[in-house]
């Protein structure tokens, strides 16, 4: 057994298929013999990325701007015989792309190791057992069960399928579900059908099935797709197009400068070649080439601290984004619940009960208005009511050493566990009421329906139809319900919906149940969600708590400090909601009118024009459907919102798709939802978009702090040159040195600040305007104030020096220190964005102290190791000499402080 990915295997009838995998359309696979295989063909993951070799990735570092215009520099130089100049300038580009390299090359491994952080699950049956396997697991042969939200884990030949529709516009671009058909098997005539082979990374969209793998990892159409292009992880974000447009135009500004200093230099009867050099270390002091490097490193980190909190970000993009959130529209169960749901109470027509007992654990008792254990026999429609509850679920109950676990959705489970309770036991249950078919829950039906045979004493239609779903449409299907002895009276809707709404308002979350005896006869269309089969009698109402997240309160109280609103979004009832809302402190927000609730049928009744307005005001949303979910990401953008939306479902994923930032459940999601989210959280927390919150802004925060040391530093070293050959004035710090603080102090200074922990106020600032420009008046202000500081005092110290009767070199290496000393001082400065510069803790970011120390030991080098004195033209310097540069540097520092306190003072007014 061999087989291989060129075995057209969709030629193949299903016996030929199972022949040639030797695979079982039953039982499966024995572990053994999977074990064996996997052994044999590896596990089912893509290869890594090869497609860009190393040279390549290199070699796109120096496609940049900036970094063309310092490779012509340093040829020129060369040309010119300057080879120390040369040198340096082509040492910057070295250095700058082998940081970018290692940077880039961090960045990608930090993000596709987060891939294996979101694991895919396959449902896959071995040894005549259904389970759940991580789908690197899977192997050739192996029988794959796939429902609606899966994504396909291998591909598979589908040997079963029930209106199963796949999206597979991962592969083909096709956006349109295909229909696939296990039967299908095409005529030798035809045209190439593919409809009865599922492909590796498509998703399930409506139906399900099941199939034989017949490919995995990269012997998939998925892994030769990606061998031919790689799956490439787009690097660019909103704010490295802005920088890819502002370093264009520096790089012209710059360049004319040049050009304008060579012109002038010139005219003044300058050496050529001497101008030549200093134009040229003017316009490589003066570009920020590790501005895009900086970019991406920042962002890496904010990622990887990220993922430490248990969000997972798959788009990078979204990292930056996050810090503008200016709201978060959160699903309820599960995100601000711990989705462990207990039955609490129930109702029946006329009678209410309580249940003790915690958990899953299937113990406790259920007492009767007197406060006695309810006998079921006495009881019968809390009999009918418990038996629809256990019986119509998908659900189970797992017992492991008295420890009790679920498979399956929790709020089924809790019917199971309240059904034990009675006595009830599911299997018992099942043998005796044989399901014969069932139409499953889902969002938008609000119901789920089975059929049972009555034993082997029915006829054809001694069936009987078990129901249960949200209160509102149950009411809606039944036209009777069943008294407190049994029998049928007509539907008392007011007392139902009375009932619950009481239930529903001590934040438990309530189910109503239906039976339909044996005998009527309706065929119905499970296809219509507002089909219902007549015949039907309400049994009772079961009400479970879901009890808020321990961390749920404390998250949104964070979120409203930082401006960020948050708004609930669920399919439940509207008093379970607010009660919940209440409960985790929604309702307390801020906005026009906290605590407004709406309905579904409220958004489906309003106007495009008025719903925006009518969106900004509630903060709970109940009964929503999916689709209107997208209607709400929409209005909220409308208003001028940044929005953050949870999602789960298949149907979500078009708003999870159109949010700011989209965000999927990692543990109850589907594939689906995860694929078209931009963040997974891993724990499924609502805490967890807070935090990721935090670090969003933090790595923005870190940005901007790069920027502001870069930005006046680069200009500075630029205009030292530019100002001197304009006056016609001996160069204070020539060209070969401000190449050299060019080199150094980018990567030992400023890339340092990337590692700035996030600052104490983070979360009660407003959130980042995203609109903002990139050069702000405050930062305008700073740049030439630091600018002019950097060249006046450079200038004074290298004149002061010369009327003291130092020569040219020890002058000029006095000067390239204090410059050095002030861009080291000012990297202080740059460290908090908020705080001045003696509040910052010093030893917060150790990082910054150790560049500080390699830039020190540099500048030690440079003025005092012979060579380097020949080669860059300094000379070593005394004592009084540094105490001088300290002192300067010193009121450099506080001159900048000063204007801080004033910024602050006036921003504050
Ligand atoms: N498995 C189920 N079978 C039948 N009815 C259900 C089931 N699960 C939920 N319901 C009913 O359907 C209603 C809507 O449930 P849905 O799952 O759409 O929303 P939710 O999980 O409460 O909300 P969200 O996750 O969006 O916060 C519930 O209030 C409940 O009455």
């Amino acid at each position: 057994m061999a087989p291989s990915s060129s075995t057209a295997h969709h030629a193949l009838a299903v016996h030929e298929v199972l022949t040639l995998m030797e695979a079982d359309p039953d039982q499966g696979l024995s572990d053994q013999e999977a074990a064996d295989r996997l052994h044999t063909f590896g596990p089912n993951t893509l290869p890594a990325r090869t497609t860009t070799g190393p040279l390549v990735r290199l070699v796109r570092q120096v496609h940049h701007p900036l970094i063309y215009v310092l490779i012509v520099a340093g040829v020129i130089t060369a040309a010119l015989g300057e080879h120390v100049d040369s040198g340096v300038i082509f040492g910057v580009v070295v250095v700058n792309a082998l940081i970018g390299f290692v940077q880039e090359a961090k960045a990608e491994t930090a993000l596709e190791g987060l891939r294996t952080m979101v694991r895919t699950q396959a449902r896959v049956v071995r040894d005549g057992r259904p389970r759940s396997l991580s789908s690197d697991d899977l192997v050739p042969g192996d029988l794959v069960l796939l429902e609606a939200g899966d994504k396909v884990p291998a591909d598979l030949r589908l040997i079963r399928t029930t209106d199963l529709r796949v999206d597979e516009s991962a592969l083909s671009g096709e956006s349109v579900p295909a229909a696939k058909d296990g039967a299908a098997l095409p005529e030798a005539t035809t045209v190439v059908d593919r409809s009865n082979t599922a492909y590796s990374g498509t998703l399930v969209t409506t139906g399900g099935g099941a199939g034989i793998v017949v490919a995995t990892g990269a012997t998939t159409e998925l892994g030769q797709i990606h061998r031919l292009v790689g799956a490439a992880q787009t690097l660019a974000t909103p704010l490295t197009q802005k920088l890819a447009a502002f370093s264009k135009l520096l790089t012209v500004v710059i360049l004319a400068l040049a050009a304008v200093t060579f012109a002038v230099g010139l005219m003044r009867g300058q050496d050529a070649t001497q101008t030549f050099t200093a134009a040229i270390a003017l316009a490589v002091g003066a570009i920020p080439e590790g501005l895009p490097a900086a970019v991406t490193i920042t962002l890496a980190i904010g990622v990887a601290r990220m993922a430490r909190q248990q969000a997972v970000i798959r788009r990078l993009p979204a990292a930056e984004t996050l810090g503008s959130i200016t709201v978060i529209c959160t699903d309820k169960t599960g995100t601000l619940t711990e989705n462990q749901m207990t039955v609490r109470t129930l109702w029946t027509p006329g009678e209410l009960f309580q249940v003790s007992g915690t958990g899953y654990t299937p113990r406790g008792v259920i007492t009767d208005p007197h406060g006695e254990a309810a006998a079921l026999a006495e009881h019968p429609a809390l009999r009918w009511s418990l038996l629809a509850g256990v019986a119509c679920n998908d659900a189970a109950l797992v017992e492991d050493d008295d420890r009790w676990s679920i498979v399956g959705d929790p709020t089924e489970a809790a019917l199971l566990v309240v059904g034990a309770k009675a006595g009830l036991d599911a299997a018992e249950v099942a043998g005796l009421l044989p399901r014969v078919a069932t139409t499953p829950f889902t969002s938008e039906r609000q119901h789920m329906l089975t059929r049972h045979l009555l034993g082997a004493a029915g006829g054809p239609d001694a069936t009987l139809l078990l129901v249960k779903g949200s209160v509102e449409r149950l009411v809606a299907m039944c036209a009777a319900q069943m008294g407190r002895d049994g029998a049928t009276r007509p539907l008392d809707r007011e007392a139902a919906l009375g009932a619950a709404d009481h239930l529903a308002a001590q934040g438990l979350r309530v189910l109503a149940t239906a039976v339909r005896p044996p005998g009527a006869t309706h065929t119905y269309d499970a296809a219509r969600p507002d089909d219902a089969p007549d015949g039907l009698v309400l049994t009772g109402l079961q009400a479970m708590l879901d009890p808020p997240r321990a961390g749920a309160a404390a998250a949104v109280a964070a979120c409203h400090t930082a401006g960020v609103e948050v708004k609930m979004i669920t399919g439940d009832h509207a008093a379970t909601a607010t009660a919940i809302a209440d409960q985790v402190g929604l309702l307390d927000g801020h906005g026009p009118a906290p605590g407004t609730v709406l309905t579904g049928t409220d958004l489906a009744s309003m106007s495009a024009a008025d719903l925006p307005g009518a969106v900004a005001r509630a903060s709970v949303f109940a009964r929503v459907s999916p689709e209107q979910k997208l209607r709400l990401v929409e209005a909220l953008q409308a208003g001028g919102h940044v929005v953050a939306m949870t999602g789960d479902g298949v149907n979500d994923a078009p708003a999870l798709r159109r949010a700011n930032v989209g965000v999927a459940m990692g543990r109850t999601g589907t594939e689906v939802a995860k694929d078209a989210a931009d963040m997974v959280l891993v724990d499924d927390d609502f805490a967890t978009i807070e935090a990721a919150i935090e670090e969003g802004r933090g790595a923005f925060d870190n940005l901007t702090k790069f920027i502001n040391w870069t930005l006046p530093t680069n200009l500075a070293e630029g205009l030292v040159i530019l100002v001197a050959i304009v006056l016609g004035a001996a160069l204070p710090i020539l060209p070969t040195q401000i190449l050299w603080i060019n080199m150094t102090t980018a990567v030992l200074l400023g890339l340092m600040l990337a590692f700035e922990p996030k600052e104490d106020g983070i979360m009660t600032r407003p959130p980042r305007d995203p609109d903002q420009p990139l050069l702000t008046r405050a930062l305008v202000e700073r740049l030439l104030l630091v600018c002019t500081l950097l060249v006046a005092g450079s200038w004074w110290l290298f004149t002061w020096e010369r009327a003291a009767g130092a020569g040219l070199a020890e002058a000029r290496t006095a000067a390239l220190n204090l410059f050095v000393v002030v861009e080291a001082f000012y990297l202080f400065h740059c460290r908090s964005l908020t705080l001045p510069v003696w509040r910052v803790r010093f030893f917060s970011n150790p990082w910054i102290l150790v560049g500080i120390g390699l830039q020190s030991i540099g500048q030690l080098a440079i003025t005092y190791v012979p060579a380097m004195n020949a080669t860059f033209g300094t000379a070593p310097l005394g004592v009084d000499v540094w105490v001088r540069i300290l002192v300067a540097g010193s009121i450099a520092s506080l001159v900048v402080a000063l204007h801080t306190g004033w910024q602050s003072r006036r921003a504050r007014t």
